[in-house]
């Protein structure tokens, strides 16, 4: 098969297919798909993946292949398969969802090099390359007849190995070893013919005539208290050579697991685990939902299933939250499987997060531990995916290509014949209605361990605390409760949403918030010209001067930040001590675990954050939660406000009395009858999920209908309407009657680095040319959004509707 089918990196709806290239006469047997080469396109010379490889083209004058940059496929025929179907789903370019599965390292053009990993030679045509050099810049790598093969050979016999040269500190990560020259010099002989005076070298030497194995230079030089310059004189008389070795970048490598053993399953996770490992006995695909209470064992169980997967010899890939992906997380997986795992995410560098992605490609580990781009570990052999908390928003990428891991997983499960499982305290709506619907399997743990009660949570009526003379953004109650725990040396977490914007207007009197009479989401206060807008329909008001409810004049924006309250908070109880975490706080790296331990160590009495301290975390000396406001998160312009702030009550308050000391939770609101607030402090969620539905129903959300989101963006408001508007008009020729059409109207942030957002959202049941009628219509502006700086984002599955 002489020609190879490339997708090019030109991310257009023109180049959105297969081009086809000529294999050079040398190269062929050699390239194979899953490989990235370079190509001739125009008058550049690209980066392609080789997708296929056939005999037949249409065309007749074909270019040729310029040069191969893999040596080893970087993504498996599997994953060529699942980046088809990611773009075709996301309606994005393959280009996209091919880069989006690899490391940064793959994806920017590094330096290569070929490095040699045995003392022994080589065979015979890469040793006349190598010309007994240790290390070879790949472009001296002579491209001809064989050579690309016996270099494949080799590294798959570990001769070889393919070092990417990345340009930061990440290159520092090799050492120098040493080793002896033994072929040149015997080296007792040498030690006898040293002069008596140096001996240090003769030290050295004897060193290396005991020890066969190469030895680091910085080894050496603390074993024998010896310096770089005595060793080099030993190279320089030949008799030692150095060489640089590649050392993985182990990150967590200073902090010792403690080795952890199965614990015994309580009943109920007994009866969960049971049919999850039929599953991977029988290799067999279904989706599990494993609803469990916070602090009941669910990481138990996934530990345990991974348990069985690595018996049969198989692969797991476990996804995590990025922000719940702390030492503490990873400690739980390293402590049980230890060097069998690679951990994958953000804080990571480039550099250490390709070690990682290397460790899974070469097999050297059966376990992955990751944030949501984890789920494209290139594994061949997969026993079990794990989604844990589930519900996170995080798994949904908000970038091209817009893809939700947990669509990734079941593709990639159901090409596995393994299970899937979702795991989760609070599972997404949608998820929990495919469950009652038989389409998942439900697996539930309603006990906490021990049969540990959930902390009580008390709901505070801010409205009344204003009543009666309390101006403070705490409680009577709160601040009693922390001063409580102050005097007995017992911990606090103090949540503050601030996730998004604080955009809507609420009456402190009596808690009223301005709604949309359409949409059932809250307007949006737009300060330029006091009006309330919707950010779903057209719908829009003046600012009221007086609450429409209560007839009250504090009817204003709401919102503070997580310094305010701080400094609040020390007025008021000076004596506190006070750790703040929030992305002021945290922006350096290693900020987020130095101030988690800080306050495991009981250095402070009081953690103060926003979104990331609420999963997670598992302190003994915890045993009062307070959410200052719960409502922020209520009233955000998104349908989904209620179910976020059902889930994030509830992982907040789990965090309190997870371990011998009760726990306890206050929650101040301006709405304590909402439902979602109510009954997140009866730990009920089967009741919210019925209520909830009776919403979406109601008003036409998902899972009864899906939505698009079309946003459009460009540093001119006019032409970003017009766009949207044109977009609006085309759409509706093409949608059935059925499809409602919401838009053009104004992003609920309407204005970001000095862009212009407009939107249109579809809500619909059953469109099945939708994505054929979007990708003809954004093929329309094209031009546009190359020349003119147009931006048009289309989502087909929105969970960000900010
Ligand atoms: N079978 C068991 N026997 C004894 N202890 C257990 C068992 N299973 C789990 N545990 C312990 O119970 C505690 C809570 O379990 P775990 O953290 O796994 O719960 P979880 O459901 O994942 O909680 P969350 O959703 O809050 O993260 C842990 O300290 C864990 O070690
Ligand atoms: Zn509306
Ligand atoms: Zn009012």
């Amino acid at each position: 098969m002489n020609i190879a089918k490339v997708v090019v990196d030109v991310p257009a709806s023109q180049t959105n297919r297969l081009f086809d290239y000529l294999i050079p006469e040398y190269l062929i047997g050699t390239v194979r798909p899953g490989m990235r080469v370079v190509v001739p396109f125009g008058p550049r010379k690209i980066m392609g993946f080789v997708l296929e490889l056939t005999d037949q083209s249409d065309f007749d004058k074909l270019k040729k292949i310029s040069e191969v940059m893999d040596v080893i496929p970087v993504l498996t025929p599997e994953l060529l398969e699942l980046g088809k179907w990611i773009s075709e789903k996301t309606l994005s370019f393959y280009i996209s969802a091919y880069q989006a599965m690899l490391p940064q390292v793959l994806k920017a053009k590094y330096k290569k090099e070929l490095l040699r990993l045995t003392k022994e030679e080589l065979p015979d045509l890469l040793e006349e390359i190598f010309a007994h050099r240790d290390t070879l810049a790949y472009e001296e790598f002579v491209e001809r007849q064989g050579s690309l093969a016996a270099l494949q050979k080799a590294m798959q016999e570990g001769l070889i190995e393919v070092r990417y040269l990345v340009k930061t500190r990440e290159t520092k990560k090799t050492e120098t070893m040493i080793k002896a020259n033994r072929n040149f010099m015997d080296l007792e002989a040498a030690i006898a013919e040293l002069p008596p005076q140096a001996s240090k070298q003769k030290e050295i030497l004897s060193y290396m005539a005991d020890n066969s194995e190469p030895v680091s230079q910085k080894k050496l030089c603390s074993i024998l208290g010896t310096t770089r310059a005595t060793i080099k004189q030993l190279i320089e008389k030949g008799l030692l050579t150095e060489y640089h070795q590649e050392i993985y970048r182990n990150p967590y490598e200073d902090e010792d697991y403690e080795r952890t053993f199965p614990l015994e399953l309580t009943e109920e996770q007994a009866d969960a685990i049971a049919p999850i490992q039929e599953d991977i006995a029988a290799e067999k695909h279904d989706v599990f939902l494993l609803h469990g209470v916070t602090g009941s064992g669910k990481t138990e169980v996934y530990l345990q299933s991974i348990q069985k997967v690595i018996e049969k010899g198989k692969e797991a890939i476990v996804l995590v939250p990025e922000i719940a992906l702390t030492p503490q997380t990873v400690q739980r997986f390293k402590g049980r499987f230890g060097s069998n795992v690679a951990v994958l995410h953000s804080a990571l560098s480039a550099g250490e997060k390709f070690d990682e992605w290397r460790k899974i490609q070469r097999k050297e580990v059966q376990v992955v531990v990751g944030a949501r781009s984890a789920v494209f570990a290139p594994f061949e052999n997969l026993g079990i995916i794990i989604i844990d908390e589930e519900h996170e928003t995080s798994y949904k990428q908000e970038d091209h290509p817009r893809y939700h891991a947990r669509d990734v997983a079941i593709f990639r499960g159901d090409h596995h014949n393994c299970p899937v499982v979702l795991g989760s305290a609070t599972p997404l709506l949608e998820t929990y209605a495919r469950a009652q619907k038989g389409v998942y399997q439900l697996l539930s743990l309603t006990k906490r361990m021990n049969n540990a009660s959930m902390p009580t949570v008390d709901l505070v009526d801010m409205r009344q605390e204003l009543h009666a003379g309390n101006r403070s953004m705490f409680s009577w109650k709160l601040k009693e409760a922390i001063e409580d725990r102050l005097a007995k040396k017992e911990q606090t977490v103090l949540f503050l949403n601030r996730r998004g914007y604080s955009t809507f207007v609420m009456c402190r009197d009596c808690g009223h918030v301005v709604e949309c009479p359409h949409c059932d989401i809250a307007l949006t206060y737009h300060r330029n010209n006091e009006r309330l807008k919707c950010h779903y329909c057209s719908h829009e008001e003046p600012m009221p001067v007086q609450c429409p409810s209560c007839q009250s004049e504090t009817i204003r924006y709401f919102g503070t930040g997580t310094q305010k309250v701080e400094e609040s908070l020390t007025k008021l109880i000076p004596n506190a001590r006070i750790i703040r975490m929030d992305v002021d706080t945290t922006r350096k790296k290693g900020a987020h675990e130095k101030l988690l331990n800080q306050f495991g160590n009981g250095e402070a009495d009081i953690l103060l954050g926003t979104q990331m301290i609420a999963k997670g975390l598992d302190f003994p000396n915890v045993t009062l939660v307070g959410v200052l406001a719960a409502d922020s998160l209520l009233h955000l312009p998104d349908f989904r406000a209620a179910e976020k702030t059902f889930q994030l009550l509830t992982q907040v308050s789990g965090r309190a009395g997870r371990h011998t000391l009760p726990g306890e939770v206050v929650v101040q609101t301006y709405t304590p009858e909402h439902y979602s607030v109510e009954l997140a402090s009866q730990y009920d969620y089967p009741s919210f999920y019925r209520k909830e539905m009776e919403m979406r129903r109601a008003f036409h959300y998902p899972p009864y209908f899906f939505l698009t989101l079309i946003t459009v963006s460009h540093q001119n408001q006019v032409k970003a309407i017009e766009v949207t508007k044109k977009i609006t008009l085309l759409l509706n020729n093409e949608l059935s009657p059925q499809a409602s059409l919401l838009g053009p109207t104004p992003s609920p942030l309407t204005r970001i680095k000095d862009r212009y957002r407009y939107q249109c959202m579809i809500k619909y049941r059953n469109e099945p040319g939708l994505s054929k009628s979007i990708r003809k219509i954004l093929a329309m502006f094209e031009e546009e959004i190359r020349q003119n700086d147009l931006l048009i984002n289309v989502d087909m599955q929105p969970y960000q509707l900010m």
